[in-house]
């Protein structure tokens, strides 16, 4: 599975080891230096202090991610089957799914690190091949096993390593300090402690501030709260709200668990190899969820 360590591996490929896994924004390769301004890019940052104008179903906001009739299989076994959906600015997609039913895969391939066999896939409003403007999406892949204690890099330096797209980024570039990104996920007193000296659900809130650091428009996150607890996931989704709110983030985030996801998202995607639902949770029919697990799933819409 993925890890949330080290650089981009734009070569389409399978994951390669865990640190080999790109946190977005982070890693473009060499290759990629100079293009960003060259990227129409479709959407634009709103400068600091406009209202975010977060998207609610139905909205019209500006397009950040479109799938078209996506397909992708691993040699012969198809994972993904004609889904298109897309997100607008603002907007917070809860992706759900039983276990292998294609969420990761989905999720890399709207980040272009595997390349579908038909269909489209525009970022901010770009096909995603071309799209270069990687500081304006944070990722946090799939949770790896914890790093491990001689891991030689303090926390302040692992959420540092998320500004390495900005460096080459245009002007309209406007990176946090690690420190602040720390603090958003109430971080900020561990900065300089080892990375591999923390818990495991502390390492992925410091990896949320990571995929944070860049101040990015889209967020893409693979289960980020396994591990985390009720606590803090409770400051996880106000954080998201308030982001959202005040600057228009949109949030795509996998979870398995349904019941808290369908009360904070206002898109819900239910994915097994082909969407089965994908709209506001409060319109999910009553068979939908037993259809898609195969077993009677409740889901309860409660903001805690
Ligand atoms: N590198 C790979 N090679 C071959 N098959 C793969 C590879 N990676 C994933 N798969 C298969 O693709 C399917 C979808 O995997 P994916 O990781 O996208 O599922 P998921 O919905 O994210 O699962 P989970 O909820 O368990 O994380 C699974 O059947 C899995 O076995």
């Amino acid at each position: 599975m993925a890890s949330i360590l080290g650089h981009a591996r734009r070569d389409r490929g399978e994951p390669g080891p865990a640190p080999d896994e790109p946190v977005r924004g982070a890693g473009a390769p060499a290759g990629d230096r100079g293009a960003d301004r060259q990227a129409g890019g479709g959407g634009r940052r709103a400068p600091a202090g406009e209202p975010g104008g977060a998207t609610r179903p139905g909205s019209t906001g500006p397009l950040v991610v479109e799938l078209e009739d996506v397909a992708f299989a691993h040699g012969a076994d198809p994972v993904l089957d004609g889904v298109s959906l897309t997100v607008r600015r603002g907007e917070f997609l809860g992706l759900v799914g039983p276990n292998g039913s294609g969420k990761t895969t989905l999720l890399r391939v709207l980040l272009g690190l595997l390349e579908p066999t038909r269909g489209r896939v525009r970022l901010f409003g770009q096909d995603v091949r071309a799209f270069r403007q990687w500081w304006r999406v944070g990722y946090v892949p799939q949770r790896p096993a914890a790093l491990a204690g001689g891991f030689p890099a303090t926390v302040e330096e692992v959420v540092a390593t998320g500004l390495v797209a900005i460096g080459r980024a245009s002007a309209a570039a406007r990176p946090r300090s690690p420190r602040e990104a720390l603090a958003l996920v109430g971080m900020e007193h561990l900065a300089g402690r080892p990375i591999g000296r923390l818990s495991g659900g502390q390492q992925q809130r410091v990896f949320l501030a990571r995929a944070l650091v860049g101040r990015p428009e889209l967020l893409v996150l693979d289960e980020p709260l396994e591990g985390v607890d009720a606590a803090t996931q409770d400051r996880f989704y106000r954080l998201l709200r308030e982001l959202r709110e005040r600057d228009g983030l949109t949030v795509i985030m996998v979870s398995h668990d349904v019941g808290v996801v369908s009360a904070e998202v206002t898109t819900l995607a239910c994915l097994n190899r082909r969407l089965f639902f994908h709209g506001p949770p409060e319109r999910l029919a009553p068979g939908t969820m037993a259809e898609l697990y195969g077993f009677p799933v409740t889901t309860v819409r409660h903001r805690h």
